[in-house]
């Protein structure tokens, strides 16, 4: 068994309690409710400078407990000021330490798009997300069957939300864009051995066609590693730990939004 297998055996448990306490009918009268879902693919297209997804993580099955987050709304908001385009919420709670209510409190603190980070198996959750106030929801095409993926992803497009679908191979960046999406993001990190490869984003992004939104996530340890992502032709990064382990996290986004929109990159992008 992968560590992935464990995550989702973990996650099917813990949605299983949630479904017996909250009918679908339930949640889906609570998703139509929310506001509309905020447009997201034209804000993380970088068009001027590399867009900044900022992540509320408080701890990582690599890492264990990163860092506490008593108040994960206050977090976000930093991250905000900072100049994030988008707050990624980790909700998965056994590895993570992440909830609902994370996302719930993150929703209601910030004017900016945010995507529900957990590990997304089943249309139930693609309703949570979007009852719970988010934008944007991640699928790991590595934990989909193809048909699942593609009926995951039409359910996300319903609703008016944006899937991020995360690749680790040539072959899943295939599958991400026969499937519909229209932001791929290609993890360093093998979340079957838990191993950050900084070179993966390199190799893959030829892989995803033009007009689709390419996104570097994790491994990214300051202003630097946006640059390398950057001329690797990433239009976004996705930043959790060195964000939430650092001194402040609102001037550590500001100057990796300094970095990505730094000129020497104009002409080594698009
Ligand atoms: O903390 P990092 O190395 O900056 O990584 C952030 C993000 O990419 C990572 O949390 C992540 C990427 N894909 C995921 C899927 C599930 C859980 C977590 C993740």
């Amino acid at each position: 068994m992968t560590v992935l297998d464990d995550i989702i055996a973990g996650v099917r448990e813990d949605l299983a309690v949630r479904e017996a306490a909250t009918p679908l009918s339930v949640l889906k009268e609570k998703a139509q409710r929310q506001t509309n879902a905020l447009e997201c693919v034209s804000r993380l297209s970088g068009e001027d400078a590399v867009a900044v997804i900022a992540e509320v993580k408080r701890s990582s099955p690599s890492k264990g407990a990163l860092a506490s987050i008593d108040d994960p709304a206050a977090l976000a908001r930093e991250y905000e000021k900072g100049g994030a385009s988008v707050i990624s919420v980790l909700t998965e709670q056994r590895r993570f330490g992440g909830s609902l209510d994370d996302l719930r409190a993150v929703r209601a603190a910030v004017d900016i798009p945010v995507l529900r980070k957990d590990f997304v198996v089943t249309p139930y959750q693609v309703w949570e997300a979007r009852a719970w106030g988010a934008d944007l929801v991640l699928l790991i095409v590595a934990a989909l069957e193809q048909t699942v993926l593609e009926s995951l992803l039409d359910r996300v497009h319903s609703l008016g939300m944006t899937a991020l679908v995360e690749v680790h191979t040539v072959d899943e960046v295939t599958r991400a864009v026969d499937a519909g999406a229209r932001l791929v993001g290609v993890n360093a990190r093998n979340l079957k051995t838990l191993e950050v490869d900084r070179t993966t984003f390199a190799r893959l992004a030829p892989a995803v066609p033009e007009g689709i939104v390419r996104i570097a996530e994790s491994g990214v340890r300051g202003p630097h590693d946006v640059m390398d992502y950057a001329r690797s032709g990433a239009h976004a990064v996705l930043v959790g730990e060195a964000l939430v382990t650092g001194e402040s996290p609102r001037s550590s986004v500001a100057d990796l939004v300094a970095a990505g929109s730094h000129p020497s990159l104009r002409a080594v992008r698009h």
